[in-house]
């Protein structure tokens, strides 16, 4: 009998998978992948094409160089997921039916019933949203003098939003457009939840940058030309990009699978409430003991190989691994420079510092991404993208 595989999405969750899939699988296995765009996104780089729409050459990755011809490419939206019909509904196309479905379908923004907040800005998720951001400074400057700067405001100064905040100023220096930037988080820090050292090290990167950082008041109401806080003083923008916070899509929202605000939740074997749905990346909620695995392109990166090796356990009736998420260290860049904290290179070798910033840092930063398009695509494509990166 013939199984029916199906992958959902092309991030780094579904696009990692397929690539293990298509190894793993055997010719008992038809292996089905839908996303809706044909590329993969790295995502993770996407801020670059704010200051440089070029740089969407090298970050997006055509299909056709990841999908072996054996595997079935569908472009379109997934709409939903019956699980008692075991059928994926797409917008336009007809259902798919599946034996085992991969849900990778990463997040969206989350917007946490702040009023105005959705319709008065834009927000960061994919290459569109990128073009986006970068046209709206781009007419800003144009509009805005030296002596009436146009006022940029980024909400959310988690890894999306510093590293935004970093590419509008290096956009700034180099067009010596009249900007003023402005980073604003609720919490008390500026990536929050991460070590004090790298926080300390972003904000001095930051300030040196020109950028202005308010932190330890939430926005509670935005509207097309200023935000309100709870307690500070309004703040008018002529862009505001709102990045601070994700949920699950809404696609997942009738899926009938035990669900945090649409992310589904899945054991560290990726398994979720129904046994023949698999679930990793931002899209789910992977049991990892005391918390649960972080909505990062490096968990995805990791899960994708151990949930495409689990279906083909499953398939099999073999036992399934259980998935161990290893922080490997972050790497943030804040336009041209770099802060790393805590990494962990091959071999468990320790290095001498937990935080360091400067070219090693930010030949890190390329080197991981380029490692990824090389991982996914090739060498040649990596070599390429280095400049980009
Ligand atoms: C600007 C920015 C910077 C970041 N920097 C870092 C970083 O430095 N380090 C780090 O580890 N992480 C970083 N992240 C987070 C990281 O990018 C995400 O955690 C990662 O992309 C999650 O991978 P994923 O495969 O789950 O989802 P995604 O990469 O978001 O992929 C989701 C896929 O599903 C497709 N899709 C979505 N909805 C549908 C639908 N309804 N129908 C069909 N297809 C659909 C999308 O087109 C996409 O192909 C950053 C994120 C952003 C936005």
């Amino acid at each position: 009998m013939t199984e029916n595989v199906v992958v959902l999405g092309a991030g780094y969750a579904g696009a990692g998978a397929v690539k293990t899939l298509q190894s793993e699988l055997d010719d008992n296995a038809r292996l089905t992948w839908i996303a809706d765009v044909d590329y993969h996104l790295v995502l993770h780089e996407s801020h670059r094409v704010i200051r440089d729409p070029d740089v969407q050459e090298d970050i997006t990755i055509p299909v056709e160089e990841i999908a072996a011809p054996s595997t079935r490419f569908v472009e379109d939206e997934v709409t939903g997921l019956d699980t008692d019909e075991r059928v994926v509904e797409l917008a336009d196309g007809e259902d798919v039916d599946y034996d085992y479905v991969l849900v990778a379908l990463g997040s969206q923004t989350a917007y946490y019933g702040i009023p105005g907040l959705e319709d008065h800005s834009l927000t960061l998720k994919g290459l569109d949203d990128a073009l986006e951001i970068h046209e709206a400074v781009v007419e800003a400057s144009r509009e805005a003098t030296r002596g009436d700067p146009a006022q940029i405001v980024i909400g959310g100064a988690g890894l999306s939003g510093i590293q935004t905040a970093g590419e509008i100023a290096e956009f700034r220096d180099n067009h010596r457009a009249p900007l003023e930037i402005h980073l604003v988080e609720a919490l008390e820090e500026i990536f929050p939840g991460n070590d004090p050292e790298i926080q300390q090290a972003l904000r001095d990167l930051l300030q040196d940058a020109g950028v202005q950082i308010h932190t330890d008041d939430p926005i509670t109401e935005a509207n097309d030309d200023v935000i309100h806080f709870d307690e500070g003083e309004p703040l008018s923008h002529d862009v505001l990009v709102w990045t601070g916070g994700i949920t699950g899509q809404d696609a997942l929202e009738t899926a009938d699978l035990e669900k945090e605000h649409n992310r589904v939740n899945a054991g560290a074997n990726f398994q979720t409430s129904n046994e023949r749905v698999f679930a990793i990346g931002d899209s789910a909620v992977v049991d990892q003991g005391d918390r649960p695995a972080p909505p990062t392109a490096q968990a995805a990166w990791q899960a994708a190989d151990v949930a495409a090796e689990n279906i083909n356990r499953a398939i099999q009736n073999r036992p399934l691994k259980t998935w161990e998420h290893k922080d490997k260290g972050t790497v943030v860049s804040v336009g041209d420079k770099a802060v790393a904290h805590g990494v962990k290179p091959a071999f468990g070798l320790a290095l001498p510092v937990d935080t360091f910033g400067g070219v090693p840092a930010k030949n890190l930063k390329k080197a991981i991404a380029a490692r990824w398009i090389a991982d996914v695509s090739s060498a040649n494509r990596a070599r390429k993208a280095w400049p980009s990166l």
